[in-house]
């Protein structure tokens, strides 16, 4: 039976090692980017991100954020600072319950309003991603900073199918022409990169994380949109109103000696 886990209480993340033992291990995520420890490292080759758009696709509230499901071997990441080729598997954010919070990585001490996070996992020395997902390099995560600000339109290809997916488990298909690219910052060269973890149980140390130094704007309504998500099924809080699904953030980690590089001087 799967053990319950959230962002509050007792099973929240500073009890997720008791029953998720590599959430205590040495290279957790996320963590704090302190921009003047940063190496810059010169070797990496350019970033290539190749995705098509003709892929169907499904969202999902899994009761911890809103996951868009990809199935398309045409969605490829590789180069930076990748040995291997990866797949575009799902993409999902974390958020906060107002504009001053929500990013699960910060910036200098700095936290943002949300966090885009593209998963992907190494078809190069994987056969799948129920495999890679729990070994050493298995997984690459593109990640974008969001911050409050002018609308951003192609948020609300996904965000138009947030009323199906209100409640926990509900699922919507999502077959439009729709390109997640869309969603990254226009400078893509510069970025941080550093060895960790998935930032939720089961936590296992087999993330690449790539965080682009740009900042992505949306609305302050397009980010209400995402609290608007229900993290229980039909149960009401004593005060009578939905519980929503808000800070999905898990507190920053130690870098136990990590050194994270950094693709621009
Ligand atoms: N916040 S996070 O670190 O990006 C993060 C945290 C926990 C995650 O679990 C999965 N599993 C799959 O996507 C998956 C999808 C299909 C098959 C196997 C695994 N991706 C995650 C990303
Ligand atoms: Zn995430």
């Amino acid at each position: 039976k799967p053990v319950a886990w959230g962002y509050e209480g007792d099973i929240g993340p500073c009890n997720w090692h008791k029953y998720f033992p590599k959430a205590g291990g040495k290279r957790q995520s996320p963590i704090d980017i302190d921009t003047s420890a940063t190496q810059y490292d010169g070797s990496f080759k350019p970033l290539r991100i190749h995705y098509d758009s003709h892929m169907c696709s499904s969202l999902t509230n899994n009761g911890h954020t809103f996951c868009m499901s990809v199935n398309s071997d045409q969605c490829n990441l590789s180069g930076g600072p990748l040995e291997d080729k990866y797949r575009l598997l799902q993409f999902h954010c974390h958020w906060g319950s107002d504009d001053t919070k929500g990013s699960e990585h910060t910036v200098d001490g700095h936290q943002y309003a949300a966090e885009l996070h593209l998963v992907h996992w190494n078809t190069d020395k994987f056969k799948s991603a129920d495999e890679a997902i729990e070994k050493n390099q298995g997984i690459a995560v593109l990640t974008a900073f969001i911050k409050a600000g002018k609308e951003h339109r192609g948020w609300n290809h996904v965000l138009s199918h947030f009323k199906d997916i209100k409640k926990v488990q509900g699922t919507s298909t999502v077959n439009e022409d729709f390109n997640p690219k869309c969603l990254l910052p226009e400078n893509q060269t510069d970025y941080w990169t550093y060895e960790g973890s998935l930032t939720t149980p089961p936590c296992h140390e087999s993330v690449r994380f790539i965080i682009f130094k740009e900042v992505v704007e949306v609305s302050s309504e397009q980010l209400a949109q995402f609290r608007s998500l229900c993290v229980c099924s039909s149960r009401k809080r004593d005060t009578g109103e939905d519980e929503h699904l808000v800070d999905n953030f898990r507190p920053i980690q130690p870098l136990n000696g990590r050194v994270v590089k950094a693709s621009f001087q």
